[in-house]
């Protein structure tokens, strides 16, 4: 594998609506335009195909993966465009009852190289009457992946993921190079925690990471805070997207900056496992004895 190549990967920052038609419009506009900039990897974002928390109209037009019209023009794009493109999520009908939000890495070929089931599921109550309960419509994947891309190894995750550092840890361990964290973050948790999440990420792993990200006001009144990011092994941001209008954002990525900075800081290496005291049951310990004494 050529690691010392460098290559243009290019953020898709959508708006994504209701329904998947224009959507896939939307989607397929900037990735052309992303190509034509010279990007050989391509991200959109998490739910790329539909923007729809309504479980009704959810699940009528939920396809499965082999009748999903967006999955196929996607893959067709990659084809005639050569490029790698990861559809950082369709949601897919699981089975009669839920959904799973899927990403996929598509390769130049228009194959299916590697899936990923969102393992974390988004049941949060924000306050101010903002309620997410993903798991009502969506059924978690239990699986990590890490799969190859001409470049390197690259870690596959979603949105909230984001925010169980051990699944980077254990992607980094078995050989990332590069991470993806597609993305529907709210602008609430977004403004707060969007940022630090994906550097710490990227500077704790020695990877890169790329997050596409919905943005601005969809159709169902859900505000999403875009920002899609670039962040390179040294946790410098090389690319960021606007906070409400779809666009793409690119950079050249350099693979051999992996290397570098796990050199520099090699907290990789240096992790060990550990035991853990609880400060508090053992002084109660040590009082039980005394007492007996
Ligand atoms: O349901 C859809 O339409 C699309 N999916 C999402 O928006 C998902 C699940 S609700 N969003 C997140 O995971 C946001 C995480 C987040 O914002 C955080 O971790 O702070």
């Amino acid at each position: 594998m050529d690691t010392e190549t460098t290559f243009i990967a290019a953020m898709v920052q959508m708006r994504a609506g209701l329904l998947p038609e224009p959507n896939l419009d939307q989607g397929a506009r900037l990735i052309r335009e992303a190509a034509a900039q010279g990007a050989s990897f391509v991200q959109t974002p998490e739910v790329s195909n539909m923007m729809q928390t309504n479980r009704v109209a959810l699940f009528e037009h939920l396809r499965s993966e082999d009748d999903d019209r967006s999955l196929a023009g996607y893959r067709d794009l990659a084809r005639e465009l050569g490029i790698h493109l990861n559809v950082g999520s369709l949601a897919l009908q699981a089975t009669p009852e839920k959904a799973v939000n899927r990403s996929f890495l598509i390769g130049p070929s228009g194959d299916i190289l590697a899936r990923y089931d969102k393992i974390h599921m988004f049941d949060i109550d924000l306050g101010g009457g903002e309620s997410y309960r993903e798991s009502a419509n969506y059924q978690p994947g239990e699986t990590a992946v890490i799969t190859d891309l001409p470049w390197g190894r690259l870690g596959m995750t979603i949105c909230y993921d984001v925010r169980f550092p051990a699944l980077y840890r254990a992607l980094a361990e078995a050989g990332a190079s590069f991470l993806t964290v597609p993305s529907a973050f709210t602008k609430k948790t977004g403004e707060a925690h969007w940022h630090t999440l994906l550097r710490a990420r990227a500077i704790e792993n020695g990877c890169f990471v790329f997050a596409a990200a919905q943005a601005g006001l969809h159709e169902n009144n859900r505000e999403t805070f875009g920002h899609s990011l670039i962040v390179d092994p040294w946790g410098t941001v090389l690319a960021e997207g606007g906070g409400t209008e779809p666009g793409i954002v690119l950079a050249t990525i350099d693979p051999a900056k992996v290397a570098t900075a796990r050199k520099t800081v090699p907290s990789l290496q240096h992790g060990r496992r550990f035991s853990i005291v609880d400060h508090k049951a053992a002084s109660d310990h040590l009082h039980l004895v005394r007492g007996s004494a």
